[in-house]
């Protein structure tokens, strides 16, 4: 995950102090001007490599950033006191860059006040290099909210969801206790992975398996077989994918975009007993929702619970694409394998001669 190494910004306080405390060792070393001059390229050279390196740490996110981990970057980083068009990746782009506009101000000192050190006495030379340290001081200062900040973006991002973005992957949505996590627990072997979303407290549900885990034997095909050695990401989103979208708030509401860039194959469940307590026709409405959002993946609409099927309603009757029991496990492979022939993912086959 591109955010996963980024290191610990440090505080303007600690970047003072290591600049000041090396620029006096380093003087303690040598004597007269020589002293003067040694101390303050040290203490310039410490200050202008350490911003340079708090901006350099970070990937660019036009380039190197998947536009689902940008759009999930964008809903996450939220600036503290900021207005709305404050926040965001273009926020966080703002503060780097006045980092490494502090990060070249302090070379500018570096070189304005090194010709004052030299052919000069003692005293003037040690009045100067006291100036210069206060300058330096005083443009690590003036960047200590956006180095903050950018400790808090780096916390924030670095505990993202293992998610990649690459794999091939079918989301699951639908009401609360329709069967979602049931379903991706049964066709992952309930390895129960599930990693955490900063914007809501429920875990999302991740799982993986292979095309090799898909159809029996005597239903392998050539194009079965192709898709034997590729793995497979399956995604449960409580918190976001489980409710109308009018009832997100805006942050959820981007999550849920971020999610558009990582879907290549949507399972809307849906529990047409009634017995996870939504009537049938909200849960119709939920997956009308999120077939138009998703409009550029194939949706497919699953009813869950087909044991219970006398209590199905009437007015199911082409509602859905197919029926299965995540219970007694009807049906629930056929769902994987229409999902992943809706996906079509065709591998790279290296190139024969
Ligand atoms: N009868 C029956 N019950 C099922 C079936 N699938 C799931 N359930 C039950 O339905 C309940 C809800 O299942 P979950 O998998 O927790 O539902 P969910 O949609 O993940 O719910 P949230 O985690 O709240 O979003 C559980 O008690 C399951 O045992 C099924 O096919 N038939």
């Amino acid at each position: 995950m591109i955010f996963e190494d980024l290191p610990t910004t440090p505080t303007s306080e600690e970047l003072i102090d290591k600049a000041f405390s090396r620029a006096a060792r380093a003087g303690k070393a040598k004597g007269g001007l020589e002293a003067q001059q040694s101390m303050l390229q040290t203490a310039a050279n410490i200050i202008s490599d350490n911003l340079e390196n708090v901006v350099t740490a970070w990937p660019d996110f036009e380039y190197d950033a998947h536009p689902f981990y940008y759009e999930l970057a964008d809903a996450i980083l939220e600036k503290p006191d900021a207005a709305d068009a404050d926040s965001g990746v273009d926020a966080l782009r703002q503060s780097l860059s006045e980092v490494m506009w502090a990060s070249r101000k302090a070379r500018e000192i570096h070189e304005e006040y090194q010709p004052k050190l030299r052919k000069t006495d003692i005293d003037t030379a040690r009045k100067h290099r006291k100036q210069a340290f206060a300058r330096l001081a005083d443009i690590v200062e003036q960047v200590e909210d956006d180095l903050l900040w950018i400790n808090e973006a780096r916390n924030a991002l670095r505990d993202l969801p293992e998610i990649d973005p690459e794999e091939p992957t079918i989301v699951v949505a639908g009401y609360p206790n329709v069967g979602k996590s049931s379903f991706v627990n049964d066709v992952t072997n309930a390895r129960g992975e599930t990693a955490s979303y900063p914007f809501t407290t429920k875990g999302i549900g991740l799982g993986h398996f292979e095309g090799a885990d898909l159809s029996a034997e005597s239903e392998r095909t050539e194009r079965s077989a192709m898709r034997d050695h590729i793995r497979y990401q399956i995604v449960d989103t409580p918190g976001l994918l489980d409710r109308k979208p009018d009832e997100r708030n805006e942050i959820e509401s981007q999550a849920v975009s971020a999610i558009e860039h990582l879907a290549d194959c949507m399972l809307v469940v849906l529990d047409p007993s009634g017995e996870c307590g939504y009537p049938l026709e909200s849960q119709l409405e939920l997956r009308d929702a999120i077939a138009a959002q998703f409009e550029a993946v194939p949706v497919f609409t699953i009813a869950n619970k087909v044991d219970r099927a006398e209590g199905w309603p009437d007015d199911l009757e082409g509602e859905y694409d197919r029926a299965m029991s995540v219970e007694t496990g009807e049906n629930v492979e056929r769902v994987l394998e229409a999902a992943v022939e809706a996906i079509d993912y065709e591998p790279e086959l290296p190139f024969e001669e």
